[in-house]
């Protein structure tokens, strides 16, 4: 018999995004005394707190804890097992950018557990991922939500839904997807003014946060075409992958091999005249470069990569991390339903998960 009141969070993942998760749910938790929510799990690659008589793990210095933990955590599918069997409805969420846990996804939702998460790699993977992931969620009546797998906290999936669900047909979705490239060609290539060297810059883009654990999978245009692949998918477009569709790498080709991000990053200084060579280019023809995207959804042509704006164009002009995404659809005609702000951040992508769990909440609890 499930108690009354009483929700379960577990959590996989305690990096930058789920620091700043967890600051979130506290928060809420002492906001909302209902339902009471409860941390029931929590891990890391290496480390897990929870136990077995699903007594809560306290949210007050819990990162602390983790870290201080000596418990491993279990396989996969023991923990959705312990999951599925505590005495109170649970919501999983996803704060790694791994794909065994996506893949886990369908077992997990069957078995009853709702899910919410930045990542992309379940939305982004194979059609049948996603296929599966829909069914068992229709079949079990547990939760998915993922508005952060894409332009972070930005109300992009939710936009985006709304407007099929209401019936307009979207047309075309462009603009710039990646905060790490935004703020990258922002810095290096502004519209006024000299710029810093691209190496120095992908460095900070870490520093900050905004880049995947691994920032090749951001310069590789991998990041973009998942996101992508995510909005032509709930636009319609069964795209197979984020490889099915041309997609340009900054990736020098002397760099391919490196076998770990922390060399690639201490070798790409040697290649940065790659990238003055590409600016320059630009300005020759008084422009600058930026990494865009798009979606023809008539067409079916999805496309990441590299294009040259005019200084005036509001895709040069964005500042920091912005991202701006450009639903062209029947209902909007010719004037564009536009998204912009911060697309990266651990803040602002935690608030879309945090406001994930409260959809999840409004209708399970
Ligand atoms: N940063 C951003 O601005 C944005 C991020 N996202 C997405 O958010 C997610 C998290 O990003 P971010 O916080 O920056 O990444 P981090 O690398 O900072 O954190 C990842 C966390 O996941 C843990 N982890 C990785 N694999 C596993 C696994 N198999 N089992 C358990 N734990 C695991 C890591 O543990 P350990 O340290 O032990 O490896 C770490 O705690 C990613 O999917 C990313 O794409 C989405 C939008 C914006
Ligand atoms: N690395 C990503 C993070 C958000 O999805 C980005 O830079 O946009
Ligand atoms: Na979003």
């Amino acid at each position: 018999m499930a108690a009354v009141n009483q929700v379960y969070i577990a959590i996989i993942g305690a990096g930058g995004v789920g620091k700043c998760f967890l600051s979130q749910l506290q928060a809420l938790a002492a906001r909302r005394p209902s339902p009471k929510l409860s941390l029931c799990y929590i891990s890391t690659s290496r480390k897990a707190l929870y136990n077995v008589d699903y007594s809560p793990v306290s949210l007050d210095g819990v990162t602390e804890s983790l870290a201080a933990s000596t418990q491993a955590p279990p396989p996969l599918p023991q923990v959705i097992d312990y999951l599925a069997s505590a005495p109170a409805k649970v919501i999983l969420v996803d704060n790694t950018s791994s794909q065994d846990v996506a893949d886990a996804y369908p077992l997990a939702l069957s078995r009853g557990l709702s899910i919410v998460t930045p990542n992309k790699k379940a939305f982004s993977g194979s059609y049948k991922l996603w296929q599966d992931i829909f069914t068992a969620s229709a079949t079990s009546g547990a939760k998915v939500y993922h508005e952060s797998s894409v332009g972070a906290g930005l109300p992009v999936i939710s936009t985006l839904k709304d407007l099929v669900d209401t019936g307009d047909k979207v047309t075309k979705i462009e603009g710039v997807f990646s905060g790490t490239m935004s703020f990258l060609f922002n810095s290096f290539a502004p519209t006024e003014g000299q710029g810093g060297k691209w190496s120095e810059e992908v460095k900070k883009a870490k520093a900050l946060g905004y880049t995947e654990p691994d920032p090749r999978d951001d310069l590789n245009g991998l990041d973009v075409a998942r996101k992508l692949t995510i909005l032509a998918r709930l636009a319609g477009l069964p795209v197979e992958s984020p490889t099915s569709f041309p997609v340009q790498s900054l990736i020098p080709k002397e760099l391919e091999a490196c076998s770990t991000g922390d060399e690639f990053l201490e070798k790409l200084p040697a290649f940065d005249q790659q990238m003055e060579d590409t600016k320059a280019a630009a300005e020759k023809a008084g422009k600058v470069v930026r990494f865009v995207g798009s979606i023809d959804v008539a067409t079916q042509q999805v496309k990441v990569g590299l294009e040259q704006f005019d200084r005036s164009h509001p895709i040069a002009s964005l500042k920091g991390s912005d991202n701006i995404i450009s639903f062209y659809t029947e209902r909007y005609g010719s004037n564009p339903l536009i998204i912009q702000g911060a697309g990266a951040g651990g803040d602002v992508t935690a608030m879309g998960v945090t406001g994930d769990l409260i959809k999840v909440l409004s209708q399970i609890a």
